[in-house]
């Protein structure tokens, strides 16, 4: 089926991916396989697969091809698109870059994504990120088990939905292996939802926030880029602050949320390749 193609395994903050290099765009790559090659007991386990292509060789990606010569082509585990993966792009830069396929200039590396190009900027063990802005747009709820959370939808290119815990309830006593409710009219193409509280203040940052994350398409995972940004957007806008910076904790690690001066949104965080191999059948 995919007998001899390469692959690469990586993580950005425990959020783990399939690398798949298909520069040409030749692959057909089915949801099934998708849910196959991330199966974590008969394949080769992840949150999702990334697959390496050409903007100019993929229908999504060609639209940016002025703009962006690599297009992520991301797929959550169950096999569906995504718009955004925000830790899939630090460690699809890492990959571009370790693979020699890319070389960053000065401003950093374009990446086209569902969502729109983003440039990633490398620092050493981190990569910055300047994503696309994230829109706060309504109010919503999410339910898991006999708890209702208020939370705020947020627009990152992917959905989001940021629900601060309440009354004493503590992170770790969510049970997020079951999918929460949610207002399926609101999220009509579903949603990811993040659960946070505030962390004590940290040096540095003007907020500190911990979370989890249960992935459209991906159930709960140890960390969530696009979601980081939902919250470290929600965090600044409940402070009043029209710039700043969040620290978030996730299970996997912490990533940093910059709103700078001239408006532009960052997410940082390290990118790690772990593994190349070959797939057998
Ligand atoms: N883990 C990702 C988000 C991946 C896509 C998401 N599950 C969706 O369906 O929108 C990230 O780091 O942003």
């Amino acid at each position: 089926m995919m007998g001899g193609v390469l692959f690469t395994k990586g993580h950005g903050t425990g959020n783990d991916f399939v690398i798949i290099a298909d520069p040409d765009g030749a692959l057909e790559l089915t949801p099934s396989q998708v849910a196959a090659l991330c199966d974590r007991r008969f394949g080769i386990g992840g949150d999702g697969v990334l697959r390496v292509v050409r903007t100019a060789k993929d229908p999504d990606g060609a639209a940016f091809a002025a703009d962006a010569e690599w297009f992520m082509d991301y797929r959550n585990a169950d096999g569906s698109i995504a718009e955004m993966c925000g830790n899939g792009v630090r460690v699809f830069t890492r990959y571009l870059i370790s693979s020699g396929l890319a070389t960053p200039g000065p401003a950093g590396l374009p990446v086209a994504t569902r969502a729109g190009v983003v440039v990633a900027v490398i620092e050493g063990d981190l990569i910055r990120v300047n994503m696309t802005t994230p829109r706060v747009y309504a109010a919503s709820t999410a339910t898991t088990g006999p708890l209702t959370f208020p939370g705020m939808a947020v627009d990152c290119g992917n959905p989001h939905l940021v629900c601060a815990l309440h009354d004493g309830v503590e992170l770790s006593s969510l049970d997020l292996s079951v999918a929460p409710d949610f207002d399926t009219a609101l999220f009509s193409r579903g949603v990811n939802v993040e659960f946070t509280v505030p962390a004590p203040p940290l040096d540095g940052f003007d907020r500190h926030v911990a979370m989890r994350v249960h992935e459209r398409g991906s159930g709960e995972t140890l960390s969530c880029g696009s979601g980081a940004l939902a919250v470290g957007a929600v965090a600044l806008r409940d402070a009043g602050l029209t710039t700043g910076k969040v620290a978030v904790e996730l299970p996997g690690g912490r990533l940093e949320v910059t709103h700078d001066a001239d408006d532009r949104w960052w997410l940082a965080g390290p990118a790690v390749l772990v593994a190349n191999g070959e797939i057998l059948d």
